[in-house]
Order: structure tokens, then sequence, then C-alpha cells
């Protein structure tokens, strides 16, 4: 039966819209045309005729109660909810409000509120802008919108919360993803720029409330909850022990997870079965299951309730759950005292964020109580998410085993050798390449000394005593056997003298034909040709060429140690060379700072040598030489006689002093005495005298016949 509508309504200045107010004895209907702008109707119980109206809008009020709601958007939407029996049965509206009761005043000053309808879409409009999608909204809550700002993480939670003001004048949001936790507030008639600068605000901090199973009405889990529970293999045991209840909210059920303190209801969060999340505004935020851990001297954090439940079917009852996942909310002073949980165990989700919390956590619960799990893989590329997906697919002794196996949350610096294991596989293997050494090409040195990449060989002796004509022989050897390339950085070389003798050793040949190889045959031009090319594949050059120019002074813009490693570092990379002279260390820039000894500086630069060697895989030799030997009797120097410091024998991997005798009633003037003074690593030799014979003509050095030349010493001349 149709009704004038009250006087009051038709001042609205959209009564001429088509707008009727259909009332029976408990009905109050409010009709509008299809041509008119968008507005509201009231109903309360309708009648199988009136549901079909194509032009029904959404407004119930209650005689009885003498309350009025809005409800609905279309019959459509009226007929599907007269169906479900609660949330969890049939797909539910993903932005609907929870009816909002409203009271008979409300119904009295509806011409207001039709005049509000232009602040309500302006504001609309606002958060239209804003992200929010605010289309279908009216004045009241909304729960399960798409937050812009955090578009739901990962799982893509319906996370935020909406709140209309009843004249649709402003609105107020929160995103419950707490790692995002994005808040703020519009208004419809403010200014852009007051609307904008009010969005981030956090709300005034109001105070915890006290709340009550009672007073938040929750009530026991339906069968279908219990169900669904089931179905992700938590029992109902678990779910009492949990306090797992529901809240009913018009004809939609959401779970409630409560968060108690000390038996105490102090918060309590909701979740329905699309898994929009929303909670008890200005309660407590502590972690879910905190009564679980209070003596518990192994803890397990997870990352949502129903991890924790999972958790407890796999028999793990000391474990609580992050309130809202979130870090920025986590207080350490909610896990047991160090004395108390020796060990805190991170099992969050094994998606980035989860990751992240885990880093979180461990920083402020402090990493070396800390241990983390790695979830199981699900299939050839995906790991399982996290506890309740383990449970549901692999079962409870998966889960467990995953707990069991947890290892100690890694703290930067310090490891286990179970962390090397695969090096040390590939070690014992001989799969990384040249772990025994490179032989130097001399079996006289075989026992004593062979070259590993990434070591530091320090090589001394008395001036002219032939090191860098031993180490250019050793390079040619090293090149000619395994096809190393070599750095050189030998200031002391004018480069193409260095040129003459690496083609020589390389050649075999004297590089000019007067004096030293008048009677040898030199290298001839097509030698020359691809001894060039030789020498630009094999070797890179580290020169300061300003120095070549010769318009440096003395102590003038000497290379420091950091410029020759970039650049041999550069070298690696370019070249991929293996090999790294510095020739010699006085060549260097040393103007060390004044508040440092020389030691100092030593260890300190060789540190850097060792730190690049080891880091590229590259040998260094650095030669260095002796300090001015007083009363010296002609015999190879100590390498402790090293100018500068001792540091040079103390950091070195290898030390060598090279050695020729000078005297030629000792024994024959080409005689070198290769002295192995230190060998850090047994595998690759051990201290100990080699000597080898020195061609002057092609610079090379070669064996000789050590036992025959002793007994030839013995007998004399
Ligand atoms: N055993 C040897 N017999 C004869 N001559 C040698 C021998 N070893 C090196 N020489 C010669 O001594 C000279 C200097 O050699 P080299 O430059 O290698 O010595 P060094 O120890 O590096 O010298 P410095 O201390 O000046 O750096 C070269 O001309 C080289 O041919």
């Amino acid at each position: 039966m149709l009704f004038t509508p009250p006087r009051k309504l038709l001042l609205s200045p959209y009564s001429k819209s088509g707008r009727i107010i259909v009332m029976g004895s408990k009905n109050f209907l409010l009709l509008k045309s299809p041509a008119a702008p968008a507005t509201y109707a009231c109903l309360h119980s309708l009648h199988d005729s009136l549901s079909s109206s194509s032009t029904l809008r959404t407004f119930i009020f209650d005689s009885y109660t003498r309350k009025c709601s809005r409800l609905f958007a279309s019959p459509k939407q009226l007929q599907l909810s007269y169906q479900r029996a609660n949330g969890y049965s049939f797909t539910p509206y993903a932005a609907m409000p929870i009816p909002r009761p409203i009271s008979v005043s409300d119904v009295e000053s509806l011409e207001n509120q039709f005049v509000d309808d232009k602040k309500l879409m302006i504001l609309k409009q606002k958060l239209q802008e804003i992200g929010i999608d605010g289309s279908s909204c009216m004045p009241g809550q909304y729960n399960g919108l798409v937050c812009p700002s955090c578009k739901g993480g990962e799982s893509n939670e319906k996370s935020l919360s909406l709140h209309v003001d009843e004249d649709g004048g402003a609105a107020v949001w929160t995103c419950f993803r707490a790692k995002c936790g994005w808040k703020g507030a519009t208004r419809a008639f403010a200014g852009v720029n007051s609307t904008y600068s009010t969005m981030n605000k956090t709300k005034t901090k109001q105070p915890i409330r006290t709340i009550t199973e009672e007073s938040l009405g929750l009530e026991p889990l339906c069968s279908e909850l219990l169900a669904y529970f089931a179905e992700r293999m938590i029992s109902g045991e678990t779910l009492q022990r949990n306090a797992v209840m529901q809240k009913r909210t018009g004809d939609q059920i959401a779970i409630a997870f409560t968060y108690q303190r000390n038996g105490e209801l102090v918060s309590c969060k909701y979740r329905d079965i699309n898994k929009k999340f929303w909670q008890e505004a200005n309660t407590e935020k502590v972690f879910y299951g905190l009564d679980d851990i209070k003596e518990a001297s192994d803890v397990i954090i997870v990352e949502g309730e129903m991890d924790k439940l999972a958790m407890e079917e796999a028999g793990f009852k000391n474990c609580v759950s992050v309130p809202d996942g979130a870090p920025p909310k986590v207080s350490a002073k909610e896990v047991p005292a160090e004395e108390k949980a020796s060990r805190i165990i991170l099992a969050t989700d094994a998606d980035p964020p989860g990751q992240a919390l885990a880093e979180e956590l461990a920083r402020r619960l402090g990493r070396e109580r800390c241990w983390r799990i790695k979830w199981p893989k699900k299939n050839d590329t995906e790991y399982f998410k996290d506890a309740n997906e383990v449970l549901m697919y692999m079962g409870p002794d998966a889960l467990k085993e995953v707990i069991e196996n947890a290892e100690l949350y890694p703290i930067r610096g310090l490891f286990n050798f179970r962390d090397y294991f695969d090096e040390i596989n590939d070690y014992y293997h001989q799969s990384l390449g040249f772990e025994l050494g490179v032989s130097t090409g001399w079996r006289a040195l075989n026992e004593l000394y062979n070259v590993v990449p990434g070591e530091l060989t320090i090589v001394t002796g008395v001036p002219n005593s032939g090191k860098s004509e031993w180490i250019d022989a050793l390079l040619v050897n090293l090149n000619h056997s395994v096809g190393w390339k070599f750095a050189l950085c030998s200031m002391e070389n004018r480069v193409r003298e260095h040129g003459r003798k690496l083609l020589e050793k390389h050649i075999k040949k004297p590089f000019f034909d007067v004096r030293y190889g008048e009677r040898v045959e030199r290298i001839s031009t097509e030698e020359l040709e691809q001894g060039k090319k030789w020498l630009s594949d094999s070797f890179s050059l580290i020169r300061n060429i300003l120095e070549e120019m010769q318009l440096l002074c003395e102590n003038d813009c000497l290379p420091s140690i950091s410029w020759v490693l970039e650049l041999a570092r550069i070298a690696v990379l370019r070249h991929g060379v293996n090999g790294l002279v510095i020739d010699p260390y006085n060549e260097l820039d040393h103007q060390r700072p004044p508040n440092q000894t020389e030691t100092e500086y030593v260890s300190q630069m060789l540190t850097k040598v060792k730190r690049f060697a080891q880091h590229h895989s590259c040998h260094v030799w650095f030669v260095a030489h002796p300090r001015q030997l007083h009363n010296w009797i002609g015999g190879p120097p100590n390498m402790y006689d090293i100018s500068g410091s001792a540091h040079f024998i103390n950091k070195c991997d290898n030390g060598i002093v090279i050695h020729r005798n000078r005297d030629p009633d000792a024994g024959p003037m080409d005689l070198v005495q290769v002295c192995v003074r230190k060998v850090r690593n047994k595998v690759i030799g051990t201290i100990g005298d080699a000597y080898l014979s020195y061609n002057r003509v092609t610079g090379e050095y070669s064996d000789i016949d050590v036992a025959g030349l002793l007994s030839k010493r013995k007998r004399g001349p």
C-alpha cells in the first residue's frame, strides 16, 4: 500500500524525483525513479512483489526496534542476502557496509541528509582521488577495502577500514596490515591542501578499552566455521584451547581470534572467509598466544593466527603470532627474558616481507638467541609459504620436523664450518683449480714452493741478486705451463727493457747479438713479432704515466698501493690476470699519516694487498729490499732484514730470498740460491733451499745437478 511521504521528506530538493515512501504496519519504504540521482530508500521487510522492483534503494526502518539501517544497493543483492545464512557459505560483498543502526531522529532528519548527499558526492570524489574505492560508500563503517597504499601486500588482503561520517562530510581510514598501517582523514569541504595534509595523520591516542567476550558479542564457533578450520587441519580442541570464537554482524559471521594476557581478553581480531581482517579499536597490541610462552624456554614466532594454531597441531604450544604481522608493534618486552627463553625460533612467512619481519624481529630480540627455519619445497621452483600450508599439505610431522631442524640465525661475521662445506668439498675434490699449487717449473723447487692463487709471496735479496730476473722467469714458466696472465707494476724497469727480458726468456734467445749475446743467434724479426703478440696477450702494465713522461720530481705523486690494487682489480676483471707483481715496494708512495708507525703502516698496506689477492684469487709477488746490512759477509739476508718492518715476513704467505754466488772460489758464478724461508700452507711446500743455474744470455733459470756440484766442490778443482 502506498502512502504519501511525510511532509518533511517532501521538502527535500530531490522530492520531485519520483521518490515514494511505502509504509505498512512494519514497513517503511522509499523508492525513487531510475532517472533520479542516486539516493536512499528505506525498507524493513519486503513483500515479494516489491523485492523485484528495479528502483529499490537501500534503507531499513524497524518500527519495532525504532531503528533504521541502510542495507542493500539493489534488489539483486537483497535477494542474495536473504538466501545466505552467513558470509562463509556464499560469495560475500567485499565492500558492503556492515548494517549501521541509526535512530528514529535520523529518519526525521532525512531532509538534511539529502542535502548532505552533495557533501557525500564530493567526499567520494576525494576518496577516489586518494585511491580509496568510495564509489558505493554511504555514511558508516566499511571493512575489507583495498588499501591503495600497500594494495594488500603479497596476499592481496583487503585490509582498509573506512569510516564515513553521519553527514557524509568526512572520512577516516586505517589499513590494518600493520606492515602498511596507512591512516588518514579527509573532509568534503576542506581545501584540497588540508584534505591531503591530514591524510597521514595518526588519530589522537584513545584510552585502551576494557573488553569482554560478552561486550564484543562473541559466541562459540558454528559448525560451518569448525568445518572451515578442520579443512585447514586445525582441530576443535586447539580452537577451544585458544578461545577462537565467532562474531555475527547482521547475517555475516567472522572468526574472532581472541588476544589474551594473563587469561584476560585484551584485544580481538576478526577474519572473514575472504581473509579480510579488522580489529577491535583502542585495544592493547600483544602477541597472539602470549600466555603460552610465559614459561617457555623455546619460543616460536609466526606471522598469523592460523600459523600459531597450526604449530599447536604439530605439538608446539609455545608459539605466538605477531600482532598484525607487524614489526612496529612488536615489543621485545613481551618475549621471555634471555635467562628464560634460550631459543627464539622465527618461523615467519617464506616471502620477502616475511623474511624482512624475521630480520626485524632478530634485530629487536637479539640475533644471538634467534633461530630460523627453512620452509620445505612445494615443487621444483616454489617453497611452502607458512606453517599452515605445511600442515595442510604435508601434515603435522613435517611441520614438527621443520621446527626441529631450525638453524641458528645468521650473524654477520660469525660462521660455522657448515657454511663452508661446499667449498671444503670442492677443495677435497680439487675442483676449484690449483689447490695443490702450480709448479714453478723447476724440479728443485717442487717440494719447497708451488704457486697458489690468492696468496702473497714476499721476495727479497740483496741488490742485484736477481730478484726481478727470477720472478720474470717464474712468470714465463707459469704462462707456458698453465697459461696464466699477469699484471706488472715494475716501476724500476723501463718498459722496453722489461719487454726484452721477458722475450729472451720466452723465446730462449738473446735480444741483441752484442756482448752478453754475441756468440748466440739473436731473436729474429719474425720471432719478435710473435713475441710482441705474446707480451700483449700475457701481461698488463701498471705504470704512472707522469713518471713515464718524466714529469715527476722526486717523491712527487708516486703511485699508492690503493691505486695499484685498483688497477690490478680492473686487470683481473678485464684481462683475467692470475698474478700481480709489485716490484719494488719502495717505489710506491709511502706517505704514512703522522700518527702511524712504519710497522703499523706496513701492516695495513699488506692487509690491503692480501685482501686483494684473496678476493680476486690472484697471486701477488711483492719485492722488498733488505735494510742496509752492516758487516755483510756475502750470505743470503734474512727475511727479518727487510727494511721497514717485521710484518713483511709475519704477514706474507710465502717468503723467498734470492741469492747468487759472487765468489768464484765458492762455486759457479751462475749459481742461484732460492731460499724458501716461509711457507704458510704445507700443501704447497716447506722451508728449504733450492739451487738453480742462471743463463746470462737468455735470462733463463734451470735446474742443476746439485749432488754432482757438491761432490765436485768436495774434490776441489
Ligand atoms: N746468477 C746471476 N749471475 C749473474 N748475473 C745475474 C744473476 N742473477 C741476476 N743477474 C744479473 O743481475 C742484474 C740484476 O738483476 P735483477 O734486476 O734481477 O736483480 P734485483 O735483485 O732485482 O736487483 P735490485 O735489487 O736492484 O732490484 C741483471 O743484469 C741480471 O742479469
